[in-house]
């Protein structure tokens, strides 16, 4: 009998079929206690229905899903205790109460010991800086107070395993900042297991070691994100501001020009975070102008799903 930990996720040929539609189609994946995974792919790709598979909300069509080494379907209460959701369009708050009384709630549905609870409230509200928020109904809370919050209330019971479904859409700069530097350090503290899907490069850059791309309800990609990145050559974008017209930059090292505007005000340069740096293009464009303003934009997670699909000649 093997003494090791029973995988987190695992799925061996999973299909779930919609009528004629084959959703998810024979998904062959495990994931580890402790990684932080990333599952991409396009709209309709099939990503919420692997997940509403694994959290026992659906039942799978054939092949076999396992998490925290239970059937999802026929265990749902048991995996409910060691698995956190958050489904950033469906909240688990009670709308119209003050946000501490949904944190109450759920502590006693996951019957949480009181001091337990109120430790663990404690702990997550200074965190997620929610204090000045409890006493307020859930529904005047701001979407990036909202989705803290929400992320508290899947936490409160200590899940081994977090499934955030697109947690930073529609929120703020600073505020996807906040939320993916308070998941970063409930990882690393708690070894929690993260699996997130989402639109976003910037949640996977910064959240996930690992990569799984689906494709019309099958795996098109496991790996690393540099790995992906290679794999399609995944650019970031330089938008340089420049004080006067100036010629298309169009030879640059290690970049390509994308576009120019207004007589050349501003331009668009795709660089490889391999082979080049922003600062290193910038201290080049420099030399040939004088730079206003800039902004970096990372790569598009339709765009690299999109060249990876072109690469597997599935496009
Ligand atoms: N309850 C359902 N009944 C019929 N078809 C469904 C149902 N749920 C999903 N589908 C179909 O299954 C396919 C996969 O849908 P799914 O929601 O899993 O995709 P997704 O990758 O999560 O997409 P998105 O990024 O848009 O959320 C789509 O073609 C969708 O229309």
């Amino acid at each position: 009998m093997s003494t090791t930990n029973p995988a987190i996720i695992e799925t061996r040929e999973l299909v779930r079929d919609f009528k004629k539609l084959r959703a998810v189609d024979r998904m062959t994946f495990t994931i580890e206690a402790g990684e932080a995974v990333g599952y991409i792919g396009a709209n309709g790709a099939g990503k919420s229905t692997t997940i509403k598979m694994l959290t026992g909300i659906l039942k799978p069509t054939s092949g076999l899903v396992r998490t925290c080494g239970l059937d999802p379907m026929s265990r749902r209460i048991e995996v409910a205790r060691r698995v956190g959701v958050v489904f950033g369009q469906r909240s688990q708050l009670w709308w119209d109460l003050p946000l501490r009384d949904s944190f109450e709630i759920l502590a006693a549905i996951h019957r949480l010991q009181p001091e337990r609870a109120t430790a663990r409230t404690a702990a997550l509200v200074e965190q997620l800086e929610m204090g000045p928020q409890l006493g307020t109904p859930v529904r005047s809370l701001s979407l990036g107070q909202r989705m803290r919050a929400e992320i508290a209330a899947a936490l409160l019971h200590s899940p081994e395993l977090l499934v955030l479904d697109e947690p930073t859409i529609g929120l703020d700069v600073l505020s996807k900042q906040r939320l993916r530097e308070f998941l970063v350090a409930e990882r690393r503290e708690r070894g929690t297991t993260l699996l997130l899907t989402t639109h976003d490069m910037g949640d996977i850059e910064r959240l996930c070691d690992r990569v799984l791309v689906v494709d019309r309800g099958r795996l098109a990609f496991d790996g690393t994100l540099t790995g992906l990145a290679g794999t399609v050559g995944a650019r970031r974008l330089l938008v340089l501001d420049l004080a006067v017209p100036t010629p298309a930059l169009v030879d640059v090292p290690g970049t390509q020009l994308v576009d120019s505007e207004s007589d050349g005000l501003r331009q668009r340069l795709a660089f490889d975070a391999e082979t080049t740096t922003a600062a290193a293009v910038l201290a080049h464009v420099s030399g040939r102008a004088e730079v206003r303003d800039l902004t970096i934009e990372e790569p598009d997670i339709e765009d690299v799903v999109r060249r990876l699909y072109a690469a597997s000649g599935r496009a």
